[in-house]
């Protein structure tokens, strides 16, 4: 049986409980339960604070975890990344005082600054040659700056308005995140063929995520410029319509374009254009 910790609760949790069941794997969970059995996939659930996932998964207590790039690069342990998952994506960012002048990096020569994060701001000062005095504190990190602590901080940021409702402007992006999956790596051969298992269903769940079915009927005469526009997984698939000279055409597209794509086969011709989500999309 294979092991996954994830985050009990915050921000990860429940994106990663969504992908875990979008992927056919069903369990029961309680919030006063520590740890699930599924139902059908030999997978157990170990719901943990973010920091200590890669450790486990590190020492094989677990044998697979789900945690920000940003934890798992801080905790020193960037090797045990397997792959992306697309969601959680955030940055961890220098920020000043909204009134304070900021020029370059220079300027935090000698300067305190509050972060959570030693390890990776320590390497991005020391590689761009900047001394800084770093205090390590576990949360709140905003609020240092108001309180005489810092003059400026390093923290996650996402939309920014942590920031600007403390008063502060992001002046330097340090290190880009999303969520991953990391792995133990000495996994029995056994572990490894149900991680790969499990690799193969969180990217068919991840692809359908980014495309979109659709359907639509368009004249014979159109039928060029349609599949020029859709041009499918390996092609389109075209079926005569009962009237004359008309056909149905269904293909796959992918969620980014399908705005400006279904915008141009309403311009060829295209009409009655359905649009379905999909559920697993394997290559
Ligand atoms: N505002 C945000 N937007 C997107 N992703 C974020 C945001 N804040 C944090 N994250 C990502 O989600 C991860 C978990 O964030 P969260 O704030 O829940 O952590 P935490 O408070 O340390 O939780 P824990 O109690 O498990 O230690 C972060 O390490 C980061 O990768
Ligand atoms: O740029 P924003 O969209 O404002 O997001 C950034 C904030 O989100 C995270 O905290 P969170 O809200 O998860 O609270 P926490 O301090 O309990 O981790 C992070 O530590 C920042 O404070
Ligand atoms: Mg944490």
């Amino acid at each position: 049986m294979l092991r996954l910790a994830i985050q009990k609760s915050g921000r990860l949790s429940e994106d990663s409980l969504n992908l875990i069941r979008e992927c056919g794997i069903s369990f029961l969970s309680a919030s006063y339960k520590l740890k699930t059995e599924a139902t059908n996939f030999p997978l157990e659930i170990l719901y943990l604070r973010d920091d200590d996932i890669p450790g486990y998964v590190q020492d094989g207590v677990a044998d697979l975890g789900i945690v920000g790039q940003n934890v798992l690069v801080e905790a020193g342990f960037p090797g045990l990344e397997v792959e992306g998952l697309g969601f959680s994506k955030c940055r961890l960012s220098l920020a000043v005082p909204r009134a304070a002048a900021y020029d370059s990096i220079e300027n935090l020569q000698g300067v305190n600054i509050a972060t959570s994060y030693p390890r990776i701001l320590g390497d991005y000062l020391a590689e761009r040659g900047v001394k800084a005095n770093l205090h390590t504190i576990s949360g709140s990190v905003e609020i240092a700056p108001s309180i005489g602590l810092a003059e400026a901080i390093c923290d996650i940021v996402s939309s920014g308005s942590t920031l600007l409702g403390n008063g502060l402007r992001e002046v330097e992006t340090v290190f880009r995140s999303e969520a991953v999956l990391i792995a133990h790596q000495n996994l029995s051969p056994e572990k490894q063929e149900l991680l790969e298992q499990l690799q193969f269903r969180m990217q068919a769940v991840r692809r359908a995520r980014r495309n979109k079915y659709i359907l639509l009927n368009a004249p014979v005469s159109a039928l060029d410029a349609v599949k020029a526009l859709l041009p499918g997984i390996k092609s389109p698939t075209v079926t005569p319509l009962a009237e004359e000279g008309w056909v149905s055409v269904q293909s796959v597209v992918n969620e980014d374009d399908f705005w400006h794509i279904t915008g141009q086969l309403k311009a060829v011709g295209a009409e009655g254009i359905l649009v379905l989500p999909i559920e697993k999309m394997i290559s």
